[in-house]
């Protein structure tokens, strides 16, 4: 393989692909490119922060992704720095693409094309790095022609010179564990597997390890956090959200961007819910802990919350950073439609299963009987270790489920596009 090829890299969790993907990064940023011709990127917050990347989003200008084509064509050019970075990236990184739709992956392709003046090529002639795996989470939003996945989207195939498969799974090592993983991505509900899951339904022993909780739902998530968070000792910080602008576009706002109301206490495990600073790792998904609450020192005046004392939070990466208010907008071109303004942290003693695609644990804690839809009780599963590290409650064989259409892909269309 060339290294200008376009290339899509894929393979059961825990292959390393964003391990192989991070070695790509370094490379082209070392030895192929020029600073600033090279972007990372994810389909969610979390994904993007393990590799000091941003969200697709984020980098594409297109703020919610709302519109056709041409509308997010539109929004690319009004938007000064989004434009310079379509026109200044050679390549372009995309990790845990499955939870892009097939709808946003033709739009972007077009963007691209657009902008770049090169419409005979592909991406406008863009190296592509794309990763993922399709038996993971799909595309939240549904596309209304009935396609959902990026493979299927009419760009996939030119997109890429190489497709790839990896094999060897390095997250986990036991024999019987990898074989059940694999079972459960394809869907196969073998005997001696499940029998395996029973023994792990069981509650952590050891109560002094913080096992993560991760749960197919919101509402879970949001009962475990609020109980974690009143059995703190000192003085909760309540933060309400303020909102400018019409419905709907502030309904969007309140759709889960950032929390109405935030409580927040000292000891409360926390994640960043937005791009503070790429550069130091303070980016959405970076995990911590709330170790102070302090006084707004900033230049900037934060109206209602200029009298709020501000959390000081410990990240996991040591560094210790006091979280100011941040502003999220509904954007026509450059006028905003809806701000909301928060705090962006999000409480994190229990995590969704969405949110803990592409990482990796040394312990959970999961209750996946309201698992719904694909793929979901194998990125659960596949985030631990080892077995001894699992805790399973409320298991139900019939969650394990495996896309049709993705299977079809991984046994006839892939197969058939991969380059020895
Ligand atoms: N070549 C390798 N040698 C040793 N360890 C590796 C290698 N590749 C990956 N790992 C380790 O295996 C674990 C999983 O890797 P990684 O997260 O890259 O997998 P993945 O395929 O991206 O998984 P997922 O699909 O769940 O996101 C990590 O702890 C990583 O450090």
């Amino acid at each position: 393989m060339s290294k200008t090829q376009s290339v899509f890299i894929t393979g059961s969790a825990g292959t390393g692909k964003s391990f192989l993907v991070s070695i790509a990064i370094d490379i082209l940023k070392n030895d192929v490119y020029k600073p600033g011709e090279v972007f990372v990127t994810a389909s969610t917050g979390i994904a993007a922060c393990a590799l000091n990347g941003q969200t697709l989003h984020s980098f594409a200008g297109i703020g919610l992704g709302v519109g056709d084509k041409h509308v997010l064509l539109k929004k690319v050019v009004k938007n000064a720095t989004a434009f310079k970075r379509w026109k200044s990236v050679k390549a372009l990184v995309i990790d845990e693409v499955s939870m892009i739709s097939c709808d946003l992956f033709d739009k972007l392709e077009y963007i691209a094309r657009s902008l770049r003046g090169r419409v005979d090529k592909p991406w406008g002639g863009i190296q592509l790095i794309v990763s993922g795996d399709f038996f993971q989470l799909p595309p939240i939003v549904e596309d209304p022609l009935g396609r959902e996945f990026a493979f299927e989207a009419n760009c996939w195939n030119a997109s890429f010179d190489l497709q790839v498969e990896l094999t060897q799974v390095f997250r986990q090592s036991e024999r019987e564990f990898i074989d059940l993983l694999q079972g459960v991505r394809r869907g196969r509900k073998d005997e001696e597997h499940l029998r395996i899951l029973q023994h792990c339904c069981n509650e952590p022993v050891d109560s002094s390890v913080t096992v993560p909780r991760l749960y197919p739902l919101n509402m879970h998530v949001q009962r475990v956090n609020d109980a974690r968070l009143r059995s703190l000792s000192g003085e909760i910080f309540k933060y309400t959200a303020k909102d400018t602008g019409k419905n709907p576009w502030k309904w969007q706002l309140s759709n889960g961007v950032a929390p109405d109301e935030l409580e927040l206490g000292i000891g409360a495990r926390v994640m960043l819910i937005k791009n503070k600073d790429v550069g130091v790792g303070l980016v959405n998904g970076a995990t911590g802990t709330i170790v102070d609450f302090v006084h707004h020192t900033g230049k900037k005046s934060w109206g209602a919350f200029a009298k709020c004392l501000l959390p000081k939070v410990r990240f996991d990466s040591g560094l210790e950073h006091v979280i100011e208010p941040d502003e999220w907008h509904v954007m026509e071109g450059e006028k905003a439609l809806a701000t909301r303004k928060q705090i962006p942290l999000i409480l994190a003693w229990a995590i969704s299963i969405h949110k803990c695609q592409g990482m990796t644990l040394d312990c959970l804690h999961t209750d996946l009987s309201n698992a719904f839809g694909y793929g979901m009780v194998y990125v659960a599963l596949s985030r631990v270790r080892n077995l001894q590290g699992l805790y399973l409650s409320g298991f139900d064989s019939s969650k394990i489920k495996a896309h049709p259409k993705v299977l079809e892909f991984y046994n006839n269309q892939l197969g058939s596009k991969q380059l020895q």
